[in-house]
């Protein structure tokens, strides 16, 4: 790699290579978490590593790094039930829970190649092909460690109106993974629902190995134990206070890396058998480190020829997690790179101890995500009909063009005239650009692809995350990270809306408020935010030419 050094440490299961440009600084990081014993402590749960005010947080979130052990007897409990499903003819595993809640277990399978269908969304046409699908073969788990998550609790009410329309008790077909005391618990209890609680000691983005990862994962027919297996034999590598662990190596090169300035971090598959990782590892390190006006932006692509991969822009680290070695003939712009390549379930406890190692260099208390809620409290003032209503700036076609105060020039009348003043917005040095599509991310998938075509627009870091399943990942980092993001919403008509059983709002009104509230919310940051909002998901085609 061209003005950067280039190291390597391997162990049993994993191999890293690392480039730096900045030797000298990235060498005295990690002599310094050797020296302070930094991953002993870890591993010891010594809450005192993210300073004074993350104390009292970190003191009951770091029960996630002996879960390689402590999860073990989980294995046979889900196994039992997992048995006793499939005897009766249930084959069909629906997930319902967001971000935390949801991604490991939609990595886990992936990689194993069962099926699970993963519901993390509020989009009226997305509930109902899930609520209309084989119900005699199915089984839901409803995992929310809060027990207070409005979509997650949406979605419970309309399987189980689902299931008494078609005369099934809900009581054999609901399982329900939450924390000890939650509401959900106390709910599910009286429901006469399966429950299995998981470790409070947890935060969700890293409980992919506590019962939010491994039940519906079980249930799905998975290999959980090997899993946990992979994750075991990792352990050790990762507790030493050694210059060759490699969390305090990936963590002291995303954390020197960002400190040089190079503060997003383009993620791709090299080879590996779990390419939907990307999504998993999005949410641990934005949520992780996006707050206080700094973080690192994971910028997840499909492949190693995605644009901001190549070329990439001089604010990016680039990491791959796989065998390939793709730093042979790819040159970062910024001289830093990674590539981590290990088992899933060593991948997931590794990124772990990075994200925490990264999150105390950086000065950051990777346990928090204190700008979550401040969407949720926006939208549901909009629900509460508090919220003002907005109204487009104009009308094109089938596009209602909707701005937030500040940028949008006068007399703009057009989407080709509104995208290009948006793009205008864009730092040359630091901006990033944030699709977020309030829509249904099977029927509309398509729309992804835009953020290629927008990254080779711009020639900056593009992000492209689902609404709602973004704002319980990247949206902490959204709000609460660096002032360099510009936004671009894309929301539509759904075929039909669908009601959310028994509460005041339908599942499209709940969706719009989320929208609305997010957007309200960024705009109230100084940042620029567009909304499309497209008639009916056929526009969305039209839209998709217009963006490239
Ligand atoms: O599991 P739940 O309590 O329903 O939470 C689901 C998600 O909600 C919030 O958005 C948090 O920021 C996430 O970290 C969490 O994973």
């Amino acid at each position: 790699m061209t003005g950067s050094a280039w190291n390597a440490v391997s162990g049993d299961g994993f191999a890293l290579t690392f480039g730096y440009a900045d030797e000298a600084a990235y060498a005295a990081t990690v002599e310094a978490l050797v020296a302070d014993g930094v991953a002993s402590r870890i591993a010891g749960r010594d809450a005192t590593l993210w300073g004074p005010e993350a104390e009292e947080e970190s003191g009951k979130r770091l029960g996630w790094v002996d879960l390689s052990v402590r999860s073990r007897a989980l294995v046979s409990d889900i196994a039992a039930v997992e048995v006793q499903l499939r005897q009766r003819g249930v084959f069909r595993v629906v997930l319902c829970g967001m971000g935390g809640s949801s991604l490991a277990p939609e990595v886990i399978c992936a990689a194993d190649g069962v099926e699970l269908e993963v519901l993390d969304s509020s989009d009226p046409d997305f509930v109902r092909k899930a609520v209309e699908g084989k119900l005699d073969e199915t089984v839901v788990v409803v995992s929310s460690k809060s027990g207070g998550t409005v979509e997650t609790d949406s979605q419970r009410r309309a399987f189980e109106r689902a299931f008494r329309d078609v005369g099934i008790d809900p009581c054999g077909r609901i399982v329900v993974v939450t924390d000890p005391g939650s509401p959900l618990e106390a709910s599910a209890r009286e429901a006469g629902y399966r429950v299995f609680l998981a470790d409070p000691e947890v935060g969700g983005r890293y409980s992919a190995l506590t019962a939010f990862g491994l039940v519906p994962s079980g249930l799905a027919n998975a290999n959980i134990a090997t899993l946990l297996d992979e994750a075991e034999a990792i352990r050790p590598a990762l507790e030493a206070d050694s210059p060759d662990n490699p969390g305090l190596r990936l963590g002291a090169l995303l954390a020197a890396a960002n400190l040089a300035g190079a503060d997003k971090m383009v993620l791709a598959n090299a080879g590996s058998s779990f390419p939907g990782f990307g999504d998993w590892a999005e949410q641990l390190v934005a949520e992780s480190t996006g707050k206080n006006g700094r973080g690192i932006l994971p910028v997840v692509v499909d492949a190693l020829d995605s644009p901001n991969f190549v070329p990439s822009t001089p604010d990016e680290v680039l990491v791959t997690f796989g065998p390939g070695q793709v730093f042979d003939t790819v040159r970062p712009a910024s001289g830093w790179g990674a590539t981590v390549d290990a088992p899933l379930g060593a991948q997931m406890l590794l990124w772990e101890y990075a994200t925490a190692v990264a999150g105390r260099i950086l000065g950051i208390n990777p346990f928090d995500q204190p700008d979550v809620e401040s969407a949720k409290s926006a939208a549901r003032e909009m629900l509460d009909g508090g919220g003002e209503q907005p109204t487009p700036v104009f009308v094109d076609g089938p596009v209602a063009v909707y701005a937030s105060p500040g940028w949008l020039p006068d007399g703009t009348a057009t989407v080709t005239d509104a995208v290009a003043a948006l793009l205008g917005t864009l730092d040359a040095d630091h901006g990033y650009l944030a699709v977020q599509a309030y829509l249904d991310r099977h029927r509309d998938a398509a729309l992804a692809g835009t953020r290629d075509t927008l990254a080779v627009r711009t020639g900056r870091p593009v992000t492209f995350g689902w609404g709602p399943r973004f704002l319980h990942s990247t949206g902490q980092y959204h709000k609460g990270g660096p002032d360099t993001g510009v936004y671009l919403q894309v929301t539509g008509q759904p075929v039909a809306d669908l009601a959310v059983p028994d509460r005041p709002f339908t599942f499209h009104e709940f969706l719009t408020a989320q929208a609305v509230g997010d957007g309200k919310v960024l705009a109230d940051k100084g940042r620029p935010v567009l909304r499309l909002h497209v008639s009916t998901p056929a526009d969305l085609d039209g839209l998709r030419a217009e963006l490239a």
